[in-house]
């Protein structure tokens, strides 16, 4: 059994985790902490991996005092850049041993989706990105947008294709969306939507539209599980869920 604790167990993705852990036979929720509630928590119950999806303005520290404590983390909650991913990096090389993984998005349909974005990079001369959420989410762009626009980056980049051309002017400040690595992000938010994104790619007389909608929480669950199995025996900081599937 490995011993799981949950940080944000009140929240619309921490509630879901909690009932996953609870309906896995391997799994044991030894904690489910929120807002309040004392990280000392998490070694009286001797949890082994903790899972986070609490807010990005607070998950930096309970990833110190994880890594100081030798718990593994799989983290959800948004807000990674190559800033705080180098921070980690350096916290755990005081802990060799314990395994984060940072993963802007658990759902298995998001990841191919991130991937094929990857991979259509380089024969497009044009990228924008529309993420699509419900209207309580807590930061803008999504991870999952972010993430996706810094994978198209670095594609373009190997590729050498060079700057989108694309026209930016705008008369109104915000019109053409935020700016990822050069690329246009852009953000929706309203009542009725989960989770959706939609990579749209464009070059002479073509078009390539790849989208994914996460309907349901659940959605995410099989990949936090995935992740929580895998990071007991994973040292050191993972970045993305695809390290822990077989995509070839
Ligand atoms: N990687 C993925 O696949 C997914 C990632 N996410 C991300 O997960 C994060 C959470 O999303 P969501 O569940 O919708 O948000 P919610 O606001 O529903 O839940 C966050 C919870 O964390 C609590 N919280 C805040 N600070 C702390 C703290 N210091 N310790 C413990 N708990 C705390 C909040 O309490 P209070 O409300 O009182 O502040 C709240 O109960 C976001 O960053 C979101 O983008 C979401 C979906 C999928
Ligand atoms: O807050 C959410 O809901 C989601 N957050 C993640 C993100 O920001 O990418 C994953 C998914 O989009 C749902």
């Amino acid at each position: 059994m490995i011993r799981v604790a949950v940080l944000g167990a009140k929240g619309k993705m921490g509630s879901q985790t909690c009932q996953a852990v609870e309906g896995a036979e391997d799994l044991e929720l030894v904690a489910a902490l929120d807002q309040g509630d004392e990280l000392e928590e998490l070694t009286t119950a001797e949890a082994q991996v903790v899972v986070d999806f609490t807010r990005p303005e607070v998950v930096m520290d309970n990833l110190k005092w994880c890594i100081e404590h030798g718990i593994h983390a799989v983290v959800g909650t948004t807000g990674f850049d190559e800033e705080r991913l180098a921070t980690l990096r350096t916290q755990l090389e005081s802990s060799p041993r314990t395994g984060v993984l940072i993963a802007a998005n658990f759902s298995i349909g998001a990841v191919l989706m991130m991937q094929f974005a990857a991979k259509a990079a380089k024969y497009y001369e044009s990228v924008e990105i529309i993420e699509l959420h419900h209207p309580d989410k807590v930061d803008a762009p999504s991870g999952t947008a972010r993430r996706t626009a810094e994978l198209i980056a670095a594609a373009r980049r190997e590729a050498k294709s060079g700057p989108i051309p694309d026209a930016t002017t705008t008369a109104l400040e915000g019109a053409r969306g935020a700016d990822v690595e050069g690329i246009r992000v852009h953000g929706i938010r309203l009542r009725g939507l989960v989770a959706h994104q939609e990579v749209l790619f464009g070059d002479t007389g073509e078009t390539l539209t790849i989208r994914h909608d996460s309907m349901h929480r659940e959605s995410f669950m099989g990949g936090v599980l995935l992740g929580i199995r895998r990071i007991v025996d994973t040292p050191g900081l993972t970045v993305g869920l695809e390290n822990f599937l077989d995509l070839d």
